[in-house]
């Protein structure tokens, strides 16, 4: 049994964290912090958790996280590169839901995130927690980057494709869609029910901060740049990150057939628990992954007309955030991956 902090319980991936950790077998909680809710019982301030912990929220403080094996940052960018040295310093193993450490080049890093990064000695040492990508680095770390949840739909779908050479890496297209939730919870008036409600709109058309980080997913596993053009939708709905991604076939007249396309899928993942491949001709849905941490891809070659066509879909608060950095927990503590992650979709 490891005792576990978690930086920023009151936001939508702390609270996540929580709902899966309060049943976890292999943790005890021992800080969960909020600065407006020091003081409040979880289970008050989330009554879902009512019966399931008798912890309240604390300030973050240094000395009650460094007691703790493990501490989850579910916190805005810029929060765990300040902290994350003393823990390391003091035996805590930290994993960032944000994403201080997930990309490799700190200038481009600051030059996306609009700040100075407060940690660039860590950034080497930190290891990209996409296991699909990174497991055996993910065993030995004590600092796990975890992914963006728009990087987590993307790169999963693209993968195999890729990896296989099937598809030109120099145009590829991800045309993907998020539930407002994947904003996180502050007051924002462009998140007002009145605003995004009954409509849908493109954003960050001209970049978005997590294309560089997909490209260097991409990279780490091919090798090689790849070319991507990532546009970012918002949809009026909670939960849930849809991917629709175009790739041009290098051979149009090539032999492989869509199954084939289906079966290089189903080879790649085999043995990977929380990637599920359905055939090539399903619409896959956003509510069959809500509230699990699966990601569901299909395949397909729409008329065999030489265009790729891949759906990739996640729950962006649990295989894009705190469902994931679970997995990456029971990686880095030796435990079975699907620890505490056995969760049943929340559909309709
Ligand atoms: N929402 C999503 O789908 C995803 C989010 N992420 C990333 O995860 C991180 C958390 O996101 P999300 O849960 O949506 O964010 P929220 O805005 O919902 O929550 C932020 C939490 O952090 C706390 N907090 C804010 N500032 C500080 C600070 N300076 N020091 C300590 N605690 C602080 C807040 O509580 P208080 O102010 O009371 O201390 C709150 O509990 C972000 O970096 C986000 O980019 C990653 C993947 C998906
Ligand atoms: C719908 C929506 O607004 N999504 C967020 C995704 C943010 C996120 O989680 O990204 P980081 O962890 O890299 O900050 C956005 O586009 O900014």
């Amino acid at each position: 049994m490891i005792s576990v902090g978690i930086v920023g319980g009151t936001g939508y991936t702390g609270s996540e964290l929580l709902r899966l950790l309060v049943r976890h077998p292999c943790i005890a909680l021992r800080a969960v912090t909020s600065r407006a809710e020091a003081g409040t019982a979880i289970a008050e301030h989330y009554t879902a958790l009512r019966g399931l912990t008798d912890l309240s929220f604390s300030a973050p403080e240094a000395a009650r996280l460094a007691e703790c094996d493990l501490v989850f940052f579910a916190t805005p960018n810029g929060t765990a590169m300040q902290e994350a040295s003393q823990l390391l310093d003091s035996g805590v193993r930290v994993i960032d839901l944000a994403a201080d450490f997930r990309l490799k080049d700190v200038e481009l890093w600051q030059r996306w995130y609009g700040q100075t990064h407060a940690a660039p000695a860590l950034v080497d040492e930190a290891v990209y927690g996409l296991p699909e990508l990174n497991r055996r680095a993910i065993a030995g770390a004590r600092l796990v980057a975890n992914p963006g949840c728009y990087p987590t739909a993307v790169t999963l779908g693209l993968l195999p494709l890729l990896e296989a050479g099937v598809v030109d890496a120099n145009r590829v297209i991800a045309d993907v869609k998020s539930g407002v939730s994947g904003a996180g919870r502050k007051a924002s008036t462009a998140l007002l029910m009145a605003e995004c409600g009954e409509s849908f709109k493109a954003y960050s058309v001209s970049g978005h901060r997590h294309q560089p980080e997909i490209q260097e997913n991409l990279k780490r596993a091919l090798g090689m740049d790849v070319g991507l053009t990532f546009v970012p939708h918002l949809l009026p709905m909670v939960r849930g990150i849809e991917a629709t991604l175009y790739a041009t076939r290098l051979q149009p007249d090539h032999e492989l057939a869509e199954t084939d396309l289906t079966a290089l899928y189903q080879k790649r993942y085999q043995d990977e628990p929380f990637v599920d491949v359905l055939p090539s001709a399903t619409s896959v849905e956003t509510r069959s992954v809500r509230g699990t941490n699966l990601c569901r891809v299909a395949v397909t070659e729409p008329q065999g007309a030489g265009v790729v066509v891949v759906q990739s879909v996640i729950d962006n608060l649990v295989k894009g955030a705190a469902g994931q950095a679970v997995q990456n927990m029971n990686i880095m503590f030796g435990w079975e991956e699907t620890t505490g992650l056995a969760l049943s979709a929340l559909a309709p």
